[in-house]
């Protein structure tokens, strides 16, 4: 319910929330340039009367004095039968001229009041504070719903870079949006007085006692009143012998006999006015200047809010299959998809049109559109991806509830198929949750629940062989992901490791290949932007299955860096070692935003054997921070395969990387990182007191080594390496 309405809300109201945050963040500039360039505030003993004493002097027809919200003291005089305007500096009594208004900003105010026409802007406008509340808080929920709960808010925003974009740039400006909007709507609603009138008491109209004028300081309130309270004190009409002084103040208004000193009348705020100057000054910034700062700031993020999220938006309608698709009618087998990126929609289809194959009728429907009229179908097949922190992707939110409602024959059988990435604690976590519920339910179970790792064509391959099995046809799933848009990369270097030991391992340097698309031949070809710890995918040649390499380099270091192993009759890893220096090959970057070192100064382990050093390397090379960083690198012999040696060495020396614990399992003493890791016990549960993270990058059986080892190390101290997992403090890329 929430993507929807985000989506949609934020689509039809993106031009006109660009149209109000841009001139709102257009006014801020006016108050914070008056703010940097205002005098010194006044001491806090300085008082209204001692301000409109120099005023008088200063200015012998002075009218009226205002005090800003910048705190800058205006005065508005008559020279003669012109009015004048000045600043008035309230030490010394000089005048200076005041600010002229620009048309520009004059034209910037009627477009974000009322969108520069009268009721029907303004009424506009309202809604657009509307829209924004609205997008403001569901886009929030999303984002934690994401992250794994409200507690994990602050953490690393994972997707595409363009959901990164959007979810880092809503966060940082979600409180100033949540203010103007808050406050916007209820301006909107006093102005069209669906909330009571807002403006400041006014004192009951006064005649004052006929006599001279008193100066400003014989007046007893003008002299209780400090200026910091001032709003306005208007001057007594010369002509008129009965005219008032009259003192507004941030409590109200008063009436002052202009012969006695006497208050003649006075009205106090209600505590609605009193709670509406708050409004006001939250909405304009006025009440501190940092405040019109993170106001400006904030509505100045969002076009950026607008573009990056109709470009997700137009990303997933690209990706996701047809309508007639998603509401397919009732079949034998129908196969149900929890989906928030897309990718699960193309295995399903994979599944049906091999079940059609195979003579089986299947259809598809979103997780979501569970409901009676799938009462006749004999089988549920549940594809579903997980989010968050074990949660349901958007196109399953509603699923358990459904199912609570949904009445199913005795004989309906059901399959659960879950899509994960095991960097993630609740590995497949949602698909465990459908699964226990679908037998809680009583459906038939056709087989275990079956868990597939970053999309892995190859495990769906092995389940819709069971599967098959299951149901008693013969099933073979070729799935083909949407070939990826690649880019030429061209190989500048490559050092080799581990060739005398029959372990070729090569570190490969790409830097741009071949120009593509019209920008790359306009601008010249260059790499796209990645981290360390991100994934290059390379097409293994006659393959649309890409093969993933964790890189060891950032784009800020020029170059784009891998670290190969040659597999015996690896297609891909064989073809990146025939390359030679000027050849190219195509590849994609992915972010990976899971591996890598949270941010701050916590030290830092890392464990890594054989080429899944590489991403390790590439973390350390980005440690201009000189933050602790304890490397513990497993290989087979220091005189072949000792990858990295040179630059770990100058690492260790210009303090990049703090210690190096190299094990060789095939060189005295034979030793493997699981060793080292149980004769530092005692000083990793040092760092690991101090908030250590730990990073493991390397093969299966070497990443359970260290995790059992980790595990007695951790013992002690009554923590476990799923407690560490679970805090974001233990995360793995295994292959
Ligand atoms: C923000 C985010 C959170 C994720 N959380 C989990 C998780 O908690 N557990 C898990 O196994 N996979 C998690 N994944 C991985 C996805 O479930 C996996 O990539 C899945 O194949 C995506 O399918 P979809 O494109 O159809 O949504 C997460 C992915 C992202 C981008």
């Amino acid at each position: 319910m929430l993507r929807p309405l985000h989506s949609f809300l934020g689509l039809a109201a993106a031009l006109l929330l660009v149209a109000l945050a841009t001139s709102g963040a257009l006014l801020a500039i006016d108050p914070v340039r008056e703010r940097l360039t205002a005098a010194a505030p006044p001491a806090a003993t300085v008082s209204v009367a001692d301000v409109a004493e120099l005023a008088t002097r200063a200015a012998p027809g002075v009218d009226r004095i205002e005090r800003k919200p910048s705190g800058a003291i205006v005065v508005t005089y008559f020279e003669g039968d012109s009015p004048a305007i000045a600043v008035i500096d309230p030490a010394t009594g000089a005048l200076s001229p005041a600010p002229e208004p620009s048309p520009f900003m004059l034209v910037v105010k009627n477009l974000h009041r009322k969108l520069l026409l009268d009721d029907p802007g303004r009424v506009t406008a309202g809604l657009g504070a509307f829209a924004m509340l609205v997008l403001a808080v569901s886009g929030l929920a999303m984002l934690a719903r994401g992250l794994g709960g409200w507690r994990k808010l602050a953490g690393p925003v994972r997707g595409t870079a363009m959901q990164r974009l959007h979810g880092q740039a809503s966060r940082a400006a979600v409180a100033g949006l949540l203010i103007s909007a808050l406050t916007g709507v209820a301006m909107s609603l006093t102005t069209f007085e669906v909330l009571p009138d807002g403006a400041p008491a006014s004192a009951e109209a006064a005649r004052s006692a006929e006599g001279p004028t008193l100066s400003p300081a014989q007046i007893p309130l003008l002299r209780d009143t400090p200026l910091a309270s001032l709003r306005t004190l208007s001057f007594p009409y010369a002509d008129d012998p009965t005219d008032v002084f009259r003192l507004a103040t941030a409590d109200g208004e008063s009436n002052i006999d202009r012969a006695t000193g006497a208050v003649l009348s006075t009205a106090a705020n209600t505590p609605y006015q009193s709670a509406y100057q708050v409004i006001y000054a939250l909405h304009t910034g006025e009440l501190a200047w940092p405040l019109t700062v993170l106001l400006g700031l904030s509505s100045a993020a969002v076009p950026l809010l607008a573009g990056t999220g109709v470009a997700i938006w137009w990303a997933r309608r690209r990706a996701r299959p047809g309508r007639s698709a998603a509401i397919a009618g009732v079949s034998d087998t129908v196969i149900l998809v929890g989906s928030e990126g897309n990718t699960t929609w193309g295995f399903a289809e994979t599944l049906r049109a091999a079940l059609a194959g195979a003579g089986v009728d299947a259809s598809v429907a979103a997780m979501n559109d569970l409901g009676p009229h799938l009462r006749a179908a004999r089988r549920f097949v549940v594809l579903t991806a997980t989010y968050g922190d074990g949660e349901a992707p958007s196109s399953a939110s509603d699923f358990l509830a459904r199912l609570a409602r949904f009445e199913a024959g005795p004989e309906l059988e059901f399959a659960v198929l879950g899509f994960g990435d095991r960097q993630f604690p609740r590995f497949c976590g949602f698909a465990d949750t459908v699964d226990r519920a679908l037998e809680e339910k009583g459906l038939r179970r056709l087989l275990p629940e079956f868990r597939i790792d970053r999309q892995s064509a190859q495990g769906f391959a092995d389940w819709g062989r069971e599967f098959g099995a299951a149901i008693g046809v013969e099933l073979a799933l070729v799935h083909t992901p949407e070939r990826p848009r690649t880019q030429s990369l061209r190989l500048m270097e490559r050092i080799d490791y581990g060739v005398e030991i029959g372990a070729p391992t090569a570190v490969l340097r790409f830097g741009p290949g071949e120009p593509s698309g019209l920008m790359g031949r306009l601008l010249g070809a260059r790499l796209p932007r990645f981290e360390a710890g991100d994934l290059v995918g390379m097409l293994a040649p006659g393959s649309d299955v890409p093969r993933f390499y964790s890189l060891a380099s950032s784009s800020r270091d020029g170059v784009l860096e891998i670290c190969v192993r040659l597999m015996p009759g690896g297609l891909c890893s064989g073809r990146l070692h025939a390359l030679r220096p000027g050849d190219c090959i195509d590849g994609f970057v992915r972010p990976n935003p899971g591996f890598r070192p949270a941010p701050g100064h916590a030290p830092v382990i890392l464990i890594g054997a054989g080429a899944g050093v590489g991403p390790l390397a590439g973390f350390i090379r980005s440690n201009a921070a000189r933050r602790p960083m304890h490397l513990y690198f497993g290989a087979r012999d220091p005189g072949s395969d000792f990858l990295y040696r040179n630059d770990l060495e100058a690492w260790l020396r210009d303090r990049r990387l703090t210690s190096l614990r190299p094990a060789f399992s095939r060189a005295a003493p034979r030793a493997r990182v699981q060793h080292r890791l149980a004769a530092d016990a005692e000083a990793l549960r040092g760092l690991i007191a101090r908030e250590a993270q730990i990073l493991v990058c390397g093969g299966r059986d070497m990443a359970r080594g260290v995790a059992e080892a980790l595990a007695a190390v951790l013992a002690p101290m009554q923590l476990t390496v799923a407690d560490l997992k679970r805090e974001g403090r233990y995360v793995e890329d295994v292959y």
